[in-house]
């Protein structure tokens, strides 16, 4: 499959995604999620599980990126760690699968190269989109023949812990841009319309945003956190 085909350069991509510890955890609500964000204009969506992903393709005509976030253990690797995932993942017909392709080792000790390989030979017509936390990253994700490569993981892997993709302009993004002809997306806490635009005049391919439309838990904090602290005329009026 050619990622031109798609249609989703310089569009927005809405990640559908609800754990089971959060409120909308429900396939059906992330189905409608899909629906609400086609009818914004999405261009694509992101989600994970089976049964979420095949939800969603009752409910929107878009391409999908697809994950399965799975814990093995204690191990940090969460997003389509191994091989199995992949395999889970085929049997939706997803476009796009979008993978850890950090540089920390797998839980089943694969190498990533080893599974992009794999991967290629079970899978020719499957895209792949590399969750990355460094432009490092990035540049071996461009070796090792990604499709695209997403800035997912900045900030969310032990060595990037406290950076956010957004300091600085977009500083990391922009570097991405400069050293990686792979397209890049933009994607982790990207909270507003305007970030989203910005990250377009850098150079990204696309935009993924998940909590800033899909996580109402996440949007009320942020309205919480900014009331909180701030004094009402009428209280200080009174005084
Ligand atoms: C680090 C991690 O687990 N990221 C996940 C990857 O699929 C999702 O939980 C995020 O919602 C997604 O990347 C979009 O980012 P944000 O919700 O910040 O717009």
């Amino acid at each position: 499959m050619e990622l031109d085909s798609l249609g989703l350069q310089h569009k927005l991509i809405v990640s559908c995604q609800a754990l089971p510890d959060e409120p909308l955890h429900s396939s059906w609500i992330m189905g409608k999620m899909a629906l609400a964000a086609k009818q914004g204009g999405a261009a694509g969506v992101r989600a994970n599980s089976v049964d979420d992903i095949m939800e969603i393709r009752k409910q929107v005509e878009l391409p999908v990126i697809g994950i399965i976030k799975r814990n093995y253990g204690e191990h940090p690797v969460f997003i389509t760690p191994t091989l199995r995932e992949i395999d889970e993942l085929a049997t939706t017909g997803c476009e796009i699968v979008a993978l850890d392709a950090t540089s920390r080792p797998r839980p089943d000790g694969m190498e990533l190269a080893e599974l992009v390989r794999q991967i290629r030979l079970r899978y020719p017509q499957l895209l792949l989109m590399a969750d990355v936390s460094t432009v490092e990253e990035g540049v071996e994700a461009q070796r090792l023949g990604f499709d695209l490569v997403s800035a997912t993981l900045v900030g969310y892997t032990e060595y990037t812990q406290g950076q956010k993709v957004y300091a600085d302009d977009f500083a990391i993004l922009k570097e991405m841009v400069r050293q990686i002809r792979t397209p890049i997306v933009a994607e982790g806490n990207i909270l507003t319309p305007e970030m989203a635009a910005r990250c377009l005049e850098i150079g990204v391919y696309s935009v993924v945003v998940g909590g800033a439309i899909t996580r109402p838990q996440q949007i009320t904090g942020r309205f919480v956190e900014q009331m909180n602290g701030v004094q009402s005329a009428s209280v200080t009026g009174q005084e």
